[in-house]
Parts: structure tokens; sequence; C-alpha cells
């Protein structure tokens, strides 16, 4: 049968090699190279996390599961209210259909701050990866379910030869002992399975057991409270992605900013 996660796939790649075709690498690559310099993702991370909690807020328009998340929807206006609450880096949705998200979000939302941003997308092919680059992202994200092992190294040489970091998602245990043969310290945990879209705090209670000590853990999806941190805090995620909860906000800043005014459990 298949899934959404197979779906998104075809039509990724039909748009991949339509891109390819309408501007070649090449074209890509001297964009690449003249874009802005790369603002440090997993360092920022890394720190927010030694005094509290590293944020990743994503600027998230719309999801196959929940369709359309915001009708307001200004992404530099949003990327303003996060980094005003105090998150740490952006992620911006760059898919569409699924996500309605677009190239323009990722590259309004990033001018308007800071932060450290990734690209949130599905990427097959360094040519994504240049691309990334190209619109200013400073971190690629890497979907376990969905590509080979060769692929996934691959798009991780790319992205660490543009200066990029790189978030490696699993969401079970296959797909973590398959992201241990890659480089990046940033351990993605999806409590979504991207093909049911079931989603359960359970994922990062028991997959955290198995990530060594030298991953920075990253729990993501299905958080909304400041006990949801506290309670994944408790099994070692210090980093956290989070996209729904604070789009359904009337008022992002302040909805950040209390997310993350807890203390983290000692
Ligand atoms: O909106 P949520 O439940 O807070 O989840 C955010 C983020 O984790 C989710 O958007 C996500 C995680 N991995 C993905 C891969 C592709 C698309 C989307 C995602």
């Amino acid at each position: 049968m298949s899934t959404v996660l197979d779906k998104i796939k075809a039509y990724k790649l039909d748009h991949v090699a339509a891109c390819k075709a309408a501007r070649p690498l090449s074209a890509v690559e001297a964009a690449a190279r003249e874009a802005s310099p790369t603002r440090d993702f997993a360092r920022s991370l890394m720190k927010a996390a030694e005094t509290g909690y590293g944020l990743i807020a994503e600027v998230k328009k719309a999801s196959p599961s929940k369709g359309l998340i915001r009708a307001d929807f200004d992404p530099s206006a949003l990327a303003k209210a996060y980094e005003a609450g105090g998150a740490t880096c952006l992620s911006v949705l760059t898919d569409t259909p699924s996500f309605q998200g677009a190239d323009d979000y990722l590259v309004a939302a990033r001018d308007a701050v800071l932060l450290p941003a990734l690209r949130k997308d599905f990427m097959y092919d360094a040519y994504q990866v240049a691309e990334a680059r190209a619109l200013g992202a400073d971190c690629i994200l890497i979907i376990m379910a969905s590509v080979e092992d060769t692929q996934a190294q691959e798009l991780e040489d790319a992205a660490f030869s543009w200066g990029m970091d790189v978030l490696i998602e699993v969401h079970d245990e296959a797909e973590l002992e398959r992201a241990l043969a890659l480089k990046s310290p940033l351990l993605g945990v999806n409590n979504r399975n991207l093909k049911t879209f079931e989603t359960t705090l359970d994922t990062t209670r028991r997959l955290s057991k198995l990530a060594p000590a030298d991953r920075h853990l990253v729990c993501e999806s299905g958080l909304s409270t400041p006990q949801d941190l506290a309670d994944m805090a408790e099994y070692g995620a210090r980093s956290f992605l989070i996209g729904e909860s604070l789009m359904r906000q009337d008022h992002v800043e302040a909805a950040t900013r209390a997310l993350l005014a807890n203390p983290v459990p000692a």
C-alpha cells in the first residue's frame, strides 16, 4: 500500500527533475556561493541546551494530517515573533502541496531575523541541498524513513560541503541504527509516524535510550505544553522541534516565551 510518504517522494522526485531541467546544478551552485553566510544551527542548539531548552520553532502553514493550520500566515512576522519569544532556530516548510510551503517563505523568514534556519523539506538529491543553501538555509533535514543509506550519506556530504548542518530524523530503532552511520551530531526523533500520522511521545521515551551520548537529541512533533518539554527532558531531550501548537496561537511571541518559561528539571 502506498503511504503519504511514498506519494510525497514520488512528486518530489518529479519536481526535482523539473527544477534541474529549468535550472542546471551549476547555476544553483553559483547562487549558493553568493548566499548569505551560514549561521551555526547545531552549535546554537547545543549552547541553548546547556542552560535551558533549545527550540527549533517551525513556520508551518498546513500539513497533510491537519490541513490548514494557520490562515493568517506571514513568514517574516512569525519568524520575528519566534525570535522575540526566545526560539533558538527556525524550521521553515518549503514543501508544497502537502505542507503548502514555499521557497520564498524560507527566504522571508530567515531574512527577518538572526536565527539559523532549517529548510524543512523531503530531500533526495544533492541538487536540493545546493538549492537549500542558495535560499539561505543553514541546515537540512534527512528523513531516514524516506532515503537509502547511500542517499543519506550523499545528502550529508553535500550539506557539510556547503558548511550547513544536518538534522537526521528517525522514527524507529532500525532507522536510528542506520542514522548512526552518519556523522551529524543532531539526531531528531520524530514522534509522528510519517506513514500513519500516529503521534506519541512514547517514541522519544523508547528511542532516547538508544541514542549515544555524542548525539544531541532533538524531540520532534506532537509537543504543546511546558509539561511536555519537562517530561521529554527526563528522557534526555533538551532540544525540541515544534510547529502546530505554536502556529495555532494568536500571540506567537507570548506563547513561545511561555512554552520555554519553566526550568529544565534537575
Ligand atoms: O507540528 P508539530 O507536531 O509540532 O511537528 C513539527 C515537526 O516536527 C513536523 O512538522 C515534522 C517533523 N518531521 C517532518 C518531516 C517532514 C515534514 C514535517 C515534519
